[in-house]
């Protein structure tokens, strides 16, 4: 079954995405944004350990392996970790396009089941922007490009300004963030420009 709800369609004022000129280059690792993020982070002892590189235009092309630790069926992958993977990917996107932005809504289609030790080859493409609206879509598939698509997702993401995580994380993680003396970390754990 696949369809995507009318929300995620964009609407007919809609333009196309710009790649920022400061985008990293095709091929370039984006490394994490945040070490502490479950999706790229390497302190996450658990996490996806993501790894997701500029793709051409507004793609970005990511890989992810499958631990024991994602399991939710004997040896196959949790389906709450593969959205995740999908969100991550998702949401790298907007480091192509310089702009600080949350996921609104993800709609995940599951397709096969994903084995432990499978490398999930991901792929994903802004599709379109409206004001604060951006448009995307990602597809993941099993142990490389040519390989079955086992998962497919649509988003909205909405554009935020830093405040959003300012105002509403944790003072403990926002004040170690913000106090980082790594200019570009520091950034990044925001999403923002450096
Ligand atoms: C290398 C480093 C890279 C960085 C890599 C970073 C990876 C990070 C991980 C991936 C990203 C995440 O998981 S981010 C974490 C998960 N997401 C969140 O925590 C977001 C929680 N939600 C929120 O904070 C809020 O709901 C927002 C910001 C999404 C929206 O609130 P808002 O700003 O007040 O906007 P609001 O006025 O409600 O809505 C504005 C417009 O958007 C529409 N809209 C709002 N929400 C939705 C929705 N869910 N589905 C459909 N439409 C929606 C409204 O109808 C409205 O349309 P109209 O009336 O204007 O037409």
């Amino acid at each position: 079954m696949s369809g995507t709800s009318s929300t995620l369609r964009p609407p007919a004022d809609a333009v196309a995405p710009v790649r920022h000129p400061d985008a990293p280059a095709p091929g370039e690792p984006l490394g994490s944004h945040y070490e502490h993020c479950f999706g790229c982070g390497g302190a996450q002892t658990h996490g996806l350990n993501l790894a997701a590189r500029a793709g051409e235009g507004v793609k970005i092309i990511a890989e992810f392996t499958v631990q024991a630790a994602h399991q939710g069926a004997p040896g196959l992958a949790h389906g709450g970790v593969l959205a995740s993977a999908l969100d991550e990917t998702l949401g790298s996107l907007n480091w192509l396009l310089r702009t600080i932005a949350v996921t609104g809504r993800l709609e995940t289609d599951f397709v096969r089941p994903v084995p432990v030790d499978t490398v999930l080859y991901l792929e994903a493409e802004v599709t379109a922007v409206a004001g604060r609206k951006i448009y995307s879509t990602a597809t993941g598939r099993i142990g490389g490009p040519a390989g079955p698509v086992a998962v497919r997702a649509d988003a909205l993401f909405l554009e935020v300004k830093v405040d959003h995580f300012i105002d509403n994380g944790r003072e403990e993680e926002i004040q170690a963030a913000m106090s980082d003396p790594d200019q570009l970390r520091r950034a990044r754990a925001f999403e923002v420009n450096p």
